[in-house]
């Protein structure tokens, strides 16, 4: 550290302002008046409202309006910049507002409680915390295909700030960020080639989920190339750029203008000095954490990404929740990282919308269950809206009548996700849901026929 600074005092400083950190500081400041600050290198509020979520989703809307169906047509704001500033500016409020400090720049561990920091100008200034929250998120993958990382490819950051659109945008990578961007450009009018390594899309679904949303990008003109295996990469994204390899055994080559890389995120837990605690890392380089988010540092906590929480926003906001009840000692068993549901809606049009057991998973664990299984067009709802394509789908138990999961393929399918989770927290029977009255005729009633065909216990 050079010459000696002393340490500014917090009693409880967070790295990184996502999710989990910004409602964990900003709740400890006003329910128990402690002194807290964020450290934070780039946006207030982390990536969510500035470069993943809100943001992608916005894009992906616009995407899908046929009467304003441009590049930046609908974006509600002028421009990516003008909806960051946005962002900022309420986060910015909020930080003040609740008292806690949010200090610019990059957070370096020195030991177990104490952080340096250094802004844009070099400037450097040490903090030490009773308290620590570990909230630095992660970061797209760019593997080393040789070439790769020469071409400049875009990441999900870079594409939103595109000005221009693309003429052919090469996606590698056929999972969330891959499929959502995908079809949001090949919307606006750009010839879109997805690769992925794999065989089908989304693995970890279950095979009629994953075809079905695979057919409607297709449908639209979305290329794809599975199992193939990319070697070598030449040009440059944004000008011309080639991606080749070999798809199912077969020398594969494609000429674009543009490559986005969503081949996954790696946690952001290196280059910033854990080395110096004694905080340590799973086999993925996840901080390693028990089930209320403590770290094997006394009074260390990992929240969202980096923490290796399945990569939701809404899983960050439960990590907060987590740590804030163990910070005010009420670390109960309900409320653990193992005990809570890990819903999610994938944004493509028609969108998937999952909670609880999938169909494979049940198989392979060998769990007994009962299947419903009806097409989206029995969702009178969709007819009005002229999107039949999809399908939901429960699994019951076959012991007794609770619900074992739900999947959902269908238009703005994950509203419905709700209903069926406090079902299912709750235990209830699944014609607690079959019995409801619902308003005619709406995507909600849906539910009502699925769980209505739910075959009776043998
Ligand atoms: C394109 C895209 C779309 C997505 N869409 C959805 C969606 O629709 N729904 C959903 O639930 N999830 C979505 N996700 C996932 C979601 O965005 C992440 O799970 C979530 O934002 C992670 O929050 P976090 O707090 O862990 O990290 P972040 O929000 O990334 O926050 C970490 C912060 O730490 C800062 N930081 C890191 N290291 C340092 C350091 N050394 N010093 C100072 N600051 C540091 C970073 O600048 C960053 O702001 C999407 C992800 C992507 C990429
Ligand atoms: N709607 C949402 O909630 C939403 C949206 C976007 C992202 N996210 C979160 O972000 C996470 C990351 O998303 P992602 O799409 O970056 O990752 P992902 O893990 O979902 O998909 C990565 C894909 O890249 C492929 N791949 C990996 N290496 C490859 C290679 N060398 N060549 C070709 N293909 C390769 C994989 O087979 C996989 O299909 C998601 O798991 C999700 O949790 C959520």
């Amino acid at each position: 550290m050079g010459s000696y600074v002393r340490a500014e005092h917090y009693d409880l400083l967070a790295l990184g302002s996502g999710e989990a950190a910004k409602f964990i500081a900003c709740t400890i400041a006003a329910t128990q008046g402690k002194r807290c600050a964020v450290i934070e290198r780039q946006w207030y509020g982390g990536s969510c409202p500035n470069v993943a979520c809100l943001q992608s989703k916005n894009v992906i809307h616009s995407a899908s309006v046929p009467a304003v169906f441009t590049w930046r047509g609908l974006w509600h704001t002028s421009s990516q910049w003008e909806w960051r500033k946005r962002r900022q500016n309420e986060h910015e409020g909020g930080f003040k507002q609740s008292g806690v400090a949010f200090i610019r720049g990059e957070g370096k561990f020195v030991d177990r409680k104490t952080i340096e920091v250094t802004n844009a100008d070099g400037q450097k200034r040490v903090l030490e915390g009773d308290i620590i929250i570990v909230c630095t998120g992660s970061r797209a993958i760019i593997s080393d295909i040789p070439g790769l990382k020469e071409a400049k490819p875009l990441t999900h950051v870079e594409l939103l700030e595109l000005e221009e659109l693309p003429s052919h945008l090469i996606v590698l990578g056929r999972g969330y960020v891959g499929l959502e961007f995908a079809q949001a450009m090949r919307r606006f009018g750009s010839a879109v080639t997805v690769i992925d390594k794999h065989e089908r899309t989304l693995m970890h679904e279950d095979e009629d989920v994953a075809t079905q949303v695979q057919e409607v990008l297709l449908r639209e003109g979305v290329l794809f190339s599975t199992s193939t295996s990319v070697t070598e990469v030449s040009g440059t994204s944004g000008e011309s750029v080639t991606v080749g390899g070999t798809a199912s055994g077969e020398t594969f080559q494609v000429k674009g203008s543009h490559l986005l890389c969503a081949t996954g995120r790696i946690p952001n837990s290196d280059n910033n000095g854990l080395e110096a605690t004694g905080v340590t890392l799973t086999e993925k380089g996840h901080i390693a954490a028990d089930e209320w988010n403590r770290t094997s540092e006394d009074g260390v906590f990992a929240v969202g990404d980096c923490f290796g929480s399945p990569y939701f926003t809404h899983i960050g906001y439960n990590d907060f929740r987590i740590v804030n009840d163990c910070l005010n000692g009420k670390a109960t068993s309900e409320a653990r990282r193992s005990a809570r549901q890990v819903p999610f809606t994938l944004s493509t049009d028609p969108e998937i919308a999952h909670v609880g057991l999938r169909e494979h998973e049940a198989k392979t664990k060998g769990i007994k269950y009962r299947l419903a299984k009806i097409p989206m067009s029995a969702f009178l709802r969709s007819r009005t809206l002229g999107e039949t394509d999809g399908f939901a789908k429960a699994l019951v138990s076959a012991e007794d009548d609770t619900i074992l999961g739900f999947t959902a393929v269908g238009p703005g399918i994950g509203e419905l996700l709700p209903l069926v989770q406090l079902t299912m927290k709750k235990k209830l029977p699944y014609f607690e849901i079959a019995d409801m009255i619902f308003t005619h005729p709406t995507l909600g009633e849906g539910l009502m026929f699925v769980f209505g065909a739910v075959p009776p216990r043998s």
